[in-house]
């Protein structure tokens, strides 16, 4: 069970996540109770303040996460919060069975949604603002009354705010008047810009005395813009969901806000060892999601902190910081550098440097290696995502770079389909390893596969090491048809031996041409570079 005493550094300041209710609200995720219990827990790893868990009463998976959070969850840094509604127009709230399941949760702080816009109230509700003021005191005082720290957020407030202030205003009062902790300022329909958020939240702080925070849905692209501002215009409480999984286009990401709070606004509000840990609790959270992790975001993607512009890498040669807003590592990432079309010389040293290979006093073997990837590009390979092609590559062009592993005579594959619905493919490789000519052959599901069986048998006696080799993956790209079934084939091959893995690519008109490059390039790197 959640303890109530946080240990986050700025007692201060809120950080809110709210993955587990509105980060549920994503159209395409649905979490089960474990894998919202091991949510939970990453969560806690990066040190946010309140971890809201889901509507307990309202959806019968919720009410079991927080059942099994009493006894499995033991949270290190946050305080679980349950989420629900104020009781309903007309219902004495101790008979509302919603407010009921809240308490029965159990846990230390309870978050209610309140309406706050007089339309609203009228036309969603069904009822007059003077019982919907009723509603939020009675369940305030209810849960207070029971022992509960009360956050009250306040739906689509901005927009109401702008039809009728002192409304909004009204039902901050209430809450705060009935012991509510906290009255957030949600921007429901995520229609608001920085500069209106911040104008709003600075009038109501000069009008409402009490704990401000902010919600801010993603639908104009600003919710952690918007989120910002109003930090900036004085709240103290923040609400956001990881990866900024949310209803619609989503809510203001909780990595982009912890990284920016710290980072750019000098609020600790997070111990600084969780920092480091933002990186790898965004993927772990999109594992459990089952989104695929998106290599943009803010801070935390793979691509956050890699440079594929020539120009850049040859500053950051000078200094890391010339082109990065922030040392990657403190949030848990990487920089990487892309050699590619775009890549310059600095670009192929800092790229050396990172595989570990030493260029130093061979700056024609570089300027070699950027002109043959652009006229390998301009082909349609791409050494983006095959470092292990691009390493051979480099290598290559070094002063007593090693021969090939063999030399090819020929290769022959096949597609077999039988009558009785079995496909199956044949390949035989003739090539000559130090002389000596080797024939073999190998069946697979595929061509390619069976193509991978046959190489590995010819040379596995003379490199033992291909015996603990196997591919991972297999990906295709065609790159633009010329007509008919004739394009430019890109293949890129992900290569294992059970401890790492490497990519490895392959270009030709012919898809198992192209196949055949990536698979060499990814025996031969497992030879001389594992
Ligand atoms: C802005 C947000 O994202 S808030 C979070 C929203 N999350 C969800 O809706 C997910 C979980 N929701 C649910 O499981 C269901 O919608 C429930 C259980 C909450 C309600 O389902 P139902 O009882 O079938 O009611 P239905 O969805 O048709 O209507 C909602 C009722 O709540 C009332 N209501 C809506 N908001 C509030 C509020 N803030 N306070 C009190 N009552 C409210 C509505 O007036 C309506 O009342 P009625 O039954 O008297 O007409
Ligand atoms: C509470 C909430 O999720 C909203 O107003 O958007």
């Amino acid at each position: 069970m959640a303890t109530d005493s946080p240990t986050a550094v700025s007692t201060d300041f809120h950080v809110f996540d709210t993955t587990l209710r509105d980060g549920a609200q994503r159209e395409g995720i649905s979490f089960s109770v474990a894998d919202k219990l091991a949510t939970a827990r990453l969560l806690d790893e990066i040190g946010v303040g309140y971890i809201e868990g889901g509507w307990p009463g309202a959806l019968p998976k919720d009410t079991e996460f927080f059942a099994r959070a009493r006894s499995e969850l033991k949270l290190r840094h946050a305080v679980l919060v349950a989420f629900g509604a104020t009781r309903k127009a007309g219902v004495r709230v101790e008979d509302d069975p919603q407010v009921r399941a809240l308490l029965d949760a159990e846990t230390p702080v309870v978050c209610l949604v309140a309406k706050s816009d007089v339309r609203h109230v009228r036309e969603a509700l069904r009822t007059t603002l003077e019982e919907n003021l009723a509603m939020v005191a009675d369940t305030v005082a209810h849960l207070v009354s029971h022992g509960r720290r009360v956050f009250l957020d306040c739906e689509h407030f901005f927009d109401g705010y702008a039809a009728d202030p002192d409304y909004g205003v009204a039902v901050l009062r209430a809450a705060f008047g009935a012991g509510a902790e906290v009255g957030v300022l949600c921007d429901t329909n995520g229609g608001m810009l920085p500069m209106g958020v911040a104008r709003v939240v600075a009038d109501v702080r000069s009008r409402v005395e009490g704990r401000l925070g902010i919600h801010c849905q993603d639908d104009t692209g600003c919710a952690v813009a918007n989120s910002l501002a109003a930090v900036e215009a004085g709240v103290t409480h923040v609400q956001g969901t990881a990866n900024g999984y949310g209803e619609r286009a989503g809510n203001a990401d909780t990595f982009a806000l912890v990284a920016n709070l710290v980072t750019k606004m000098g609020l600790p509000v997070v111990p600084p060892e969780c920092l480091a840990e933002l990186q790898r609790v965004s993927h772990a959270i999109a594992e459990l999601a089952n989104i695929a992790p998106d290599d943009h975001q803010p801070f935390v993607g793979a691509s956050a902190f890699a440079h594929k512009a020539g120009l850049h890498a040859s500053a950051i040669k000078v200094s890391p910081e010339l082109y990065n807003h922030l040392d990657p590592a403190v949030v848990g990432n990487d920089m990487r550098i892309l050699v590619t079309e775009m890549a310059g010389r600095a670009s192929v040293e800092l790229k050396g440097r990172e595989l570990g290979v030493d260029l130093e006093g061979h700056a024609d073997a570089v300027g070699r290696v950027v002109d043959q990837v652009k006229v390998l590009e301009a082909e349609g390979w791409s050494f983006e995502a095959a470092d292990a092609s691009f390493e051979l590559l480099l290598r290559s062009q070094l002063p007593g770079a090693p021969a090939p592993l063999f030399e090819l005579e020929s290769y022959r594959t096949t597609v077999e389909h039988w009558a009785n619905g079995v496909v199956m493919s044949e390949a035989t490789v003739k090539v000559h390893v130090d002389g000596e000519r080797i024939i073999s052959t190998g069946e697979g599901n595929g061509p390619v596969n069976a193509l991978d069986n046959a190489l590995r048998q010819a040379l596995v006696s003379r490199y033992p090491r291909l015996a603990d080799v196997s591919l991972a993956d297999y990906k295709v790209r065609i790159l633009g048809w010329k007509g008919g079934t004739s394009a430019t084939t890109r293949v890129l091959v992900d290569t294992t031996d059970g401890v790492g893995e490497w990519t490895t690519v392959g270009v030709h008109d012919n898809i198992v041409e192209a196949s055949w490059h990536a698979l060499v390039d990814a025996l031969t790197y497992a030879v001389r570079h594992r």
